[in-house]
């Protein structure tokens, strides 16, 4: 497979990668469908699903069999046209003017030795496929406040508009409003180009998902980001994934997402499952800290995964939808984490 590794150095990159996802089966810039707008895939989709027969239908590759592959194929069209307007080196130049990166790693190692608690990453997240819109009355800058109040060390940033409603103008409106937590920039990024725009707009941490990614681009989007300053979160929701992520010896940050992001399925038993034998043993050796992702909305749930291992835990829905999300912190841990109630 041909990674983004073999489009070092980086200063130089230019090349479009081939994420593992795309090379699957669905490339649109490879076979009969380069750049399948998104319309004509839904046609393509409805008639498949009008079929009678129980059979799946073949895929031709011209249309996404899951969420993830809709939402991958649709980002490399996008990013290829924000790469026309804003190439590469345009793109470094506007990084001297970025605010300097913060320690994302740092604030959640702080939190969880601050709280005996895991250290909270809370989301900014006003909707998602699975769930509809989340909040209607969303203000991005309020809400990034009250986690702050509330006692957040870090906060996620939705950053795709097609099918989460983010945007990266949250991310700078919270930034420029005084927030001091680090910020994850949460986006579906398949190009180095990608982690470059997140940090020229103000991101400290970005999300890799090893399903969407083969192993040297992690590993060398990851060190693109040691570079920058940045953490990298890796994702992962299935024993082989955090096996191939544990194989990269960069990865010092990885998410267990408890939502299979092609079915939506969320269970949070997968956290533990992930972490245990030799697996939580050699993490614990690397001193990585890992991230228990979805689905977490109670005490219990926190205790849960606290005891499985983790030391940060990402949280959307169950706070966000709260109308005071600061309460909802508090809320979501049974007590006051805020600073001011140590
Ligand atoms: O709203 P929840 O269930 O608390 O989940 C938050 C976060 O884990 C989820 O938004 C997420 C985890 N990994 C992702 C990757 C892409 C988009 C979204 C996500």
């Amino acid at each position: 497979m041909e990674g983004l590794a073999s489009f070092r150095p980086v200063p130089s990159f230019t090349s479009r990668p081939r994420s593992s996802i795309l090379g699957k089966a669905l490339n649109p810039r490879r076979g009969n469908s380069l750049s399948l707008p998104s319309s004509s895939s839904s046609n393509v989709r409805a008639q498949q699903m009008e079929s009678k027969d129980d059979e799946p239908e073949p895929n031709e590759g011209n249309t996404p069999r899951n969420i993830l592959e809709e939402i991958i194929w649709h980002k490399d069209t996008q990013v290829a046209q924000l790469k026309e307007r804003q190439p590469l080196y345009s793109l470094k130049k506007a990084l001297d003017n970025a605010p300097p990166v913060r320690d994302f790693i740092g604030a959640l190692r702080a939190a969880n030795s601050r709280t005996g608690l895991p250290g909270l990453i809370a989301e900014v997240k006003k909707a998602s496929p699975s769930r509809g819109v989340l909040r209607e009355n969303f203000d991005p800058v309020e809400i990034a406040q009250a986690y702050e109040k509330g006692g957040a060390a870090c906060l996620s940033v939705l950053a795709d508009e097609k099918f989460f409603q983010g945007s990266y103008d949250n991310m700078m409106a919270i930034r420029d409003a005084g927030v001091k937590c680090p910020l994850l920039c949460k986006e579906f990024i398949i190009e180095a180009w990608q982690i470059y725009y997140a940090r020229s707009k103000g991101a400290d941490a970005i999300l890799l998902i090893a399903a969407v990614l083969p192993d040297l681009d992690i590993k060398y989007m990851t060190k693109i980001c040691k570079m920058l300053g940045m953490a990298t979160l890796v994702e992962v929701h299935d024993e082989r994934e955090m096996d191939r992520v544990l194989g990269i010896e960069e990865v010092e940050f990885i998410g267990i997402n408890n939502r299979n992001l092609e079915t939506f399925e969320v269970d949070i038993s997968n956290t533990k499952k992930l972490l245990e034998g030799k697996r939580g043993e050699e993490i614990r050796k690397r001193d990585i800290v890992v991230v228990g992702e979805s689905g977490l909305f109670t005490p219990d749930d926190i205790a849960y995964v606290q005891e499985a291992g983790v030391k940060a835990v990402l949280v959307g829905e169950s706070i966000v939808k709260q109308s005071d999300p600061e309460k909802g912190v508090a809320g979501l841990f049974g007590k006051d984490i805020s600073l001011k109630s140590v």
